[in-house]
This record gives structure tokens, C-alpha cells and sequence, in this order.
């Protein structure tokens, strides 16, 4: 049978907000929404949850029966060795991960990752089965066609060494945008979205590629921005499973 392609990919990252035992509330709430939502069980949304570490496996298994997608905040750039506190994908992917975060803004600006670690990571990512969820953004707030050719740039960067047949989630996160009051304004989002999806779909390696939007994205901004993204990635403001619900609404509305 063939898999339906999802129009919308809606994915959560908790960060390091929630307690272990708030992370697996907040999953049984997501899994009851998933599982009552007819288009996340048709596959027309696809929904992730992206949790700290140690809730990763309890987190699998209540998510996995509603077919929400769990993974991982961050990976290694190397599948085994002499790395402590670092956790592979091949690990990952044994727990259930199916996806991982690479070069959120808070790894590139708080722990000092550079692009050429994005690119091993994301490298460790596709090569283990895991699908990067691509976090790329500007620094500071300025034109959307500055955004653009430096989104555009770090993504070729961070993509140099992915295989024949990846399948990539490009999330767009100005920085500047990231733990504000406000996402950005949709005439910035869709022009850099817009670019970001011209200039790869070329790249005839990418066999799946999502554009979607992080920053202080809550309730409202998919109809907003409906048909210039696939999706939304969200943290502060989908913690509160009924504002997750809410955006499963403007989805099924969109449809
Ligand atoms: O991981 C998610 C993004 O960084 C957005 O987070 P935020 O919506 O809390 O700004």
C-alpha cells in the first residue's frame, strides 16, 4: 500500500522546560490527540514529539501506537567511541527515535557547535535512518532576502555530505525569533521558506524534503502561513497540549 505523503508535519520540542514525569503527561495527552484525529491517522498530518533524552524510550511507547514520530534533541557526530555523555544514532534509532534535531540555534549558540559539526551530525543522522530535523536561521533580524541566502548557505553546509535518498526536515528558525514574544512576521517566513524549497528542490540527493517553521509559532500561524511551509516545529507555545490541539484544528480546517 502506499503511504500517504503528510501535508503537514507539526513537530514539539519540550527543550529541557518539562520534569520527566510532565514530559510523559504531555506525551499521553499528544497520543490521545493523535489517536482521535482522524487526519494524523490517515497520515495527512504528520505529528512529532521531541523530548530530553531519558524520556525518549517511555515516550516511544506511549506515542508510538497513535503514530506520532518521537526524536531526540540533539546526536553525535560519531556512531561509537571515546565520547563521553554523547549518545549515537544507532542508539537512538535502537529506542525508537526516528528523527533528531540538528544545529537548533541553542546547540549552535550556548554550546558552541559549529557548521562543520552540524554537517557531521547531520551526516550521523541520514547514515543511521534518522531524519535531521535541520534547524537553520539568521542571527539577527534584517531582509528576507538576506535571510534567505544565509539559510540557503548553512543548508549546504550542513547537507554536504548527505546521501542518494535522504529525507530532510529544513526547520526554519530565525534566530532572533526563537523564545520571543512573537514568531516572525509571515512576510519574512514565506519569502525565506519559498527560497529555501527552490533552491533544494534541484538537490537530486533529497528524496523527501519539508520546510517547516519554529520560532514562537502557537495557534493562528499555519492558516497564516498555509501553502508558503509544510509545517510548524514549536516549542513554548504547544507545550499546553489544548493549544497543540488547536493547530490539529486549523490543520483539519486547511484540508
Ligand atoms: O524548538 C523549537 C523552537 O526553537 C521554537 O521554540 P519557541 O517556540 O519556544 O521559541
Amino acid at each position: 500500500m502506499t503511504k500517504t505523503r503528510p501535508v503537514f508535519t507539526i513537530g514539539v520540542s519540550t527543550k529541557m522546560y518539562f520534569s520527566y514525569e510532565k514530559t510523559l503527561g504531555y506525551a499521553r495527552a499528544v497520543a490521545g490527540l493523535a489517536s482521535s484525529n482522524p487526519l494524523v491517522a490517515g497520515g495527512l498530518v504528520e505529528l512529532f514529539v521531541i523530548p530530553g533524552y531519558p524520556a525518549i524510550p517511555a515516550v516511544v511507547e506511549i506515542l508510538a501506537p497513535s503514530g506520532v514520530r518521537v526524536g531526540a534533541q540533539d546526536v553525535s557526530t560519531d556512531d561509537s567511541g571515546a565520547l563521553t555523555g554523547e549518545v549515537s544514532a544507532p542508539m537512538l534509532g535502537e529506542i525508537g527515535c526516528t528523527l533528531v534535531e540538528v544545529g537548533h540555534a541553542e546547540r549552535r549558540r550556548l554550546f558552541g557547535e559549529t557548521e562543520e559539526v552540524v554537517q557531521r551530525k547531520t551526516a550521523a543522522a541520514l547514515r543511521n535512518g534518522l531524519t535531521p530535523v535541520l534547524c537553520v536561521g539568521e542571527a539577527a533580524r534584517g531582509s528576507a532576502a538576506v535571510a534567505a541566502d544565509e539559510v540557503i548557505r548553512q543548508l549546504r553546509s550542513a547537507l554536504a555530505d548527505a546521501p542518494a535518498g535522504s529525507s530532510v526536515i529544513v526547520a526554519y528558525e530565525p534566530q532572533w525569533a526563537i523564545g520571543a514574544p512573537e514568531p516572525a512576521p509571515a512576510e519574512h517566513i514565506i519569502p525565506v521558506c519559498t527560497a529555501v524549497r527552490e533552491a533544494l528542490e534541484s538537490d537530486r540527493r533529497l528524496a523527501d524534503l519539508r520546510v517547516i517553521y519554529g520560532g514562537s509559532a502557537g495557534p493562528g500561524l499555519l492558516t497564516v502561513l498555509a501553502g508558503a511551509v509544510d509545517g510548524l516545529f514549536l516549542g513554548r507555545f504547544a507545550h499546553d497540549p489544548a493549544a497543540l490541539g488547536s493547530i490539529l484544528d486549523e490543520a483539519a480546517a486547511l484540508l
